[in-house]
């Protein structure tokens, strides 16, 4: 049954805030948090997780801890959660601080350094002020470090995405704080990445004072995600879901590793859908749409992170597609168009082989798909390339680029 939308407090009627098909969308967006009884699947990690944090609520040291997984398999939801816990079952006279940094946002040491000390500093409680800008790397470290001193026993520092963070020694210097006798505050970082080969990597001195445990999330499966989507159907006014909208979703991101980003991602989607086609309730159909609408998303996504070798080997591939009636084309003859673009471009044209390599690369991302045909014993084996999206929307991606604008 569809509840009766809440009176509206707004006169104009050009703004709607009585909406028709949600109640709470904000349960629906990526960094919402959900209370620990929404968090489908994950006891395992969070009781993991939560051993090793445990000496910060008795004031001695959190441990480090290592989390890999794929993208949207909790990692974040779950680093979040167990933090914010521990920091309310600290004891009385424990405190602890708890900061959460993105480093795809914040990539280098200082924006890392300056980052956490912004976080974490209580202006109003220590009469510290940490400048956004303008400091240098080892300013920062000493605000951090007195920002902490002043306040905390302990502080767990979530790294999320740590991978694209610039310079490791971040990781060493936050390990050995306390033991270089910097401050009096154990620190426990918990790094989170989905290359699974992060610590390998890492130069031998950052890796030996980065002692840590590591913790892997597995993909969820279409049961999980069904109910992660379930338990935020609330987020939709009563009766608004066809019974249909929440299995579909999570077949479509089951597909796709088991995100539930993804999963969630598709249900907002089809909510958006169904309300711009003024209907009264979601149904199926609006998933699909939803789902192909990701699936554009994904696609441009692809192609504008590109090289710009790439992205004319693809315009040379899109023109062909446009101008002709045919959508499959020899590498051949898709190598003779990219060097015109080459030249009309002003750019050095690639061989034939890395060529073939950039489409090959293309193939493995799901951009354009080749299949090998045998000319007889005289012809050879060639490949035909077929792009998989719409040219039109390819070439419209592409031109986005100035650099491919002749
Ligand atoms: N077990 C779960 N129960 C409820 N919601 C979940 C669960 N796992 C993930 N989500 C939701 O899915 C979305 C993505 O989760 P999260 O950001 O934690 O994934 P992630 O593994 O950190 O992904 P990425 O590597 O891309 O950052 C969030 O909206 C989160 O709230």
């Amino acid at each position: 049954m569809t509840s009766d939308p809440p009176s509206s407090t707004v006169n104009d009627p050009l703004f709607d805030s009585n909406h028709r098909i949600f109640s709470d969308k904000d349960l629906l967006k990526i960094g919402h948090v959900p209370e620990a009884d929404r968090i489908v699947g994950r006891d395992e990690e969070i009781s993991k997780l939560a051993k090793r944090l445990n000496g910060a609520v008795f004031g001695s040291s959190p441990e480090n801890v290592m989390i890999y997984g794929k993208t949207g398999t909790g990692k974040s939801l779950v680093s979040r959660h167990v933090s914010q816990r521990a920091q309310n079952a600290a004891e009385d006279n424990i405190d602890i601080g708890t900061a959460y940094i993105d480093c795809a946002e914040d990539n280098t040491e200082t924006q890392v350094i300056s980052s956490l000390a912004a976080k974490l500093n209580d202006e109003s409680a220590t009469d510290i002020s940490v400048p956004y800008t303008g400091l240098s790397t080892s300013k920062y470290y000493k605000l951090l470090w007195k920002t902490l001193d002043t306040q905390f026993d302990s502080t767990i520092l979530i790294l999320d995405e740590i991978d694209l963070m610039n310079n490791d020694s971040v990781l060493m210097k936050l390990s050995r704080a306390e033991e270089a006798g910097k401050i009096d505050c154990s620190i426990g970082v918990i790094a989170i990445s989905n290359k699974i080969q992060y610590v390998d990597n890492l130069n031998e001195r950052v890796k030996s004072s980065f002692q840590h445990k590591e913790i892997f999330f597995k993909p969820y499966d279409a049961n999980q995600l069904r109910e992660i989507m379930f338990n935020r159907e609330d987020a939709f006014r009563d009766g608004v879901l066809t019974e249909d909208v929440i299995p579909l979703s999570a077949a479509f991101a089951a597909q796709e590793h088991g995100d539930a980003r993804k999963a969630i991602d598709i249900l907002r989607h089809a909510g958006e859908v169904a309300y711009e086609d003024e209907a009264e309730r979601v149904h199926e159909n609006h998933v699909r749409r939803a789902q192909q609408h990701a699936e554009k998303d994904r696609f441009r996504e692809l192609v504008n992170g590109a090289p710009t070798q790439a992205k004319a080997a693809l315009l040379a591939l899109t023109e062909l597609s446009l101008n002709s009636k045919d959508d499959v084309f020899l590498t051949g003859r898709i190598y003779d168009q990219y060097e015109n673009i080459c030249m009309e471009l002003n750019m050095d044209s690639l061989s034939v082989r890395r060529f073939r390599d950039i489409l090959k690369e293309q193939a493995f991302l799901g951009v354009v798909e080749i299949e090998k045909i045998n000319k007889g014993s005289a012809g050879g084996i060639h490949l035909q390339n077929r792009l998989i999206e719409d040219p039109e929307v390819v070439r419209e991606t592409i031109l986005e680029d100035s650099r491919m604008q002749r």
